[in-house]
């Protein structure tokens, strides 16, 4: 039973966030932190008769209070995108606040697992493992970019076309990054169901810009929460059930730091990348090993290709900004 900390917990992610790792039989203490309402989603939330203990932090004099003896810390805190925006251009604003909240957790919560939804991920994620190098207590076993969501919405739109696909037990490998053209997913190693080239080619494009469906519909209200919330209690669960029960063989795809990850080397290799999203077995201290590539077809590797190439400017402008802008003092 552990402590797990949601940082930007009154937001559209943060709050059903919460309420599923409410449910979660394997946290003790929720700790809920955002610069508003935090207080009052704590309140609400306390009232549910699961047993863990809810606490509510507002503002950055109670980062600390909320982020000490943490087990997990989960990050959904940041702006979403409007139509017409791409991912990268909430770097402005969410650089930032990732870059601060990784301060904090590098300081207060040295050993917990940190896993980063905040966009864009290609490039934040780079940001937490670089201020956790600063700070000398980097272990790349432990930070994740959360990309299920991108596996979830996989598994959605082959059954939308495939219906025999049942989509909750049979999981698609999703490798890449987390944006658009840097999302690649493995639809040539799918054993239950044949597609023809033009269904490939269109259920890849809808995968990549799913978030893009979503954005547009809600029509400047902001981006995917609920199906984001689902897939990041899914990932933090597994998480858990690997790390604190001690579960073998739990698999999930997620964008981390290649280099000090077993199994990653080939992957480090053949990409030339820093940072990969790739399925990962987790175990007791977080990525257990790195799971090969599956064999690709030949479309999906001028995808990746093209992946790759997209991935290099994203990483280089995460690292960099940890390298030339100072940190906040917190
Ligand atoms: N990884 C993924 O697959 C996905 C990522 N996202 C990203 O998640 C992020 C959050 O999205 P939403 O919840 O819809 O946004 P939102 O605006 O509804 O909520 C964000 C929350 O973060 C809080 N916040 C802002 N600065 C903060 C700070 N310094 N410390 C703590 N909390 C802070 C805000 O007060 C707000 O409550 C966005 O960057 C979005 O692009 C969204 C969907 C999927
Ligand atoms: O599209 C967005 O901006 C939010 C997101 O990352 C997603 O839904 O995959």
């Amino acid at each position: 039973m552990v402590k797990v900390v949601v940082c930007g917990a009154a937001g559209g992610i943060g709050q059903p966030l919460s309420l599923l790792l409410k449910q979660s039989d394997l946290i003790s203490h929720l700790a809920l932190y955002d610069i508003v309402n935090a207080a009052g989603v704590a309140a609400d939330l306390s009232h549910i008769n699961t047993a863990s203990k809810v606490t509510g932090h507002v503002g950055k004099d109670a980062l600390a209070e909320a982020l000490s003896g943490a087990h997990t810390v989960v990050i959904p805190a940041g702006v979403p995108r409007k139509p017409g925006m791409t991912r990268d251009d909430l770097f402005k604003v969410n650089a930032g606040i990732v870059r601060d909240l990784a301060e904090a957790c590098a300081k207060h919560c040295p050993k917990a697992f940190i896993l980063v939804i905040s966009n864009p991920v290609n490039s934040t994620v780079p940001i937490v493992c670089e201020v956790f190098k600063k700070a000398g207590v980097f272990d790349p076993r432990k930070v994740f970019g959360v990309t299920t969501l991108d596996v979830v919405r996989s598994s959605t739109f082959v059954n939308h076309i495939k219906p025999q696909f049942e989509p909750q037990s049979n999981r698609i490998t999703v490798v890449g990054g987390h944006s658009g053209a840097t999302i690649v997913p493995i639809l040539s190693q799918i054993k239950q169901v044949t597609f023809t080239p033009e269904e490939i080619k269109a259920l890849t494009h809808r995968i990549q810009f799913g978030g893009d469906e979503v954005v547009k519909a809600k029509d400047g209200a902001g981006s995917a929460t609920l199906s984001m919330a689902y897939a990041g209690a899914r990932f933090t669960t597994s998480l858990l059930e690997a790390s604190v029960r001690g579960k073998r063989g739990l698999v999930e795809s997620t964008y981390i730091h290649l280099k000090g990850n077993a199994g990653a080397e080939w992957n480090a290799r053949s990409t030339g990348l820093e940072y990969f999203a790739q399925d990962v077995e987790l175990g007791p201290e977080g990525v257990a090993n790195v799971l090969a590539l599956p064999d690709l077809s030949a479309e999906e590797k001028a995808l990746v290709k093209i992946a790759i190439g997209e991935l290099k400017g994203n990483i280089t402008k995460g690292v960099d900004f940890v390298i030339a802008v100072p940190a906040a003092k917190l």
